[in-house]
């Protein structure tokens, strides 16, 4: 038996070989989400290091924490596309708010605008607050989705800048002068909550060495 023969060493290393193989997937990775400014960011983010196409689709949002939310858009997802997914949910939480609005910031800013979302201040002395981004990734239907959260500290402002996307007028990062909303989109890109997440899920990628099969079945 060639097996026999082979040392201890020879044999570890083949094991980790084994440990290390692709992960075959089914089809491509589908990032799912309704907002066309998340995909526009998601694009310019991920760029080429992961193959994937968008579904435009505005997924029920459970309750709960934002960890829990996301992972429950990605069973969600991963059920309606048959495959696996990619999603995220956004945060903007205020600290001298406990971390609220938090998840439902979206319905926040819906019914409040960003005069609003200040004046929820308004109390308080600490304008402190973070943007949290929660991806997660399931493989599958029926596969436990992996989250990565990315988190960028800032303040609440009064509202500067172009409205083309939601919260960022009134949020400025720790360390600018500008709100998300003036800043370059590159600049925004290189230290937002999304990028931070985003880079966890592309180490994860890589490390797993996932090999998606195109939907003609080549690889
Ligand atoms: O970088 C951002 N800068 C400013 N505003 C942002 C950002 N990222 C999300 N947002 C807004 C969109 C929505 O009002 C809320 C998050 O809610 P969230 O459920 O995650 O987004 P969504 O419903 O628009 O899209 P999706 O279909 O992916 O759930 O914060
Ligand atoms: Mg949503």
């Amino acid at each position: 038996m060639t097996l026999l023969s082979l040392s201890e060493t020879e044999t570890q290393t083949m094991a980790a070989a084994a440990a290390k193989a692709a992960v075959v997937l089914p089809r491509p990775v589908t990032f799912v989400t309704g907002n066309a400014k998340k995909l526009e960011e998601v694009k310019a983010i991920i760029g080429n290091s992961i193959p994937f196409k968008s579904l435009k689709l505005d997924l029920p949002e459970l309750q709960g924490e934002p960890e829990d939310i996301s992972k429950e858009k990605a069973r969600l997802a991963a059920l309606q596309v048959d495959g696996p997914v990619l999603v995220e949910d956004t945060c903007l939480c205020f600290n001298a708010l406990k971390g609220l609005p938090g998840p439902y910031i979206k319905w926040f800013l819906e019914k409040l605008g960003h005069e609003g979302l200040n004046n929820l201040l308004m109390a308080y002395e600490d304008k402190s607050a973070y943007a949290l981004c929660a991806f997660s990734f399931s493989r599958g239907p029926g596969a436990e989705p992996l989250t990565f959260l990315g988190k960028t500290p800032g303040k609440i402002v009064p509202a500067r800048g172009p409205t083309d996307f939601g919260w960022d007028p009134v949020f400025q990062p720790d360390g600018y002068d500008q709100t998300y909303a003036e800043m370059a989109k590159e600049e925004k890109n290189k230290i937002s909550h999304r990028y931070k997440s985003l880079a966890l899920v592309k180490s994860h990628f890589k490390e797993a060495g996932y090999v998606f099969q195109t939907d003609d079945g080549t690889i």
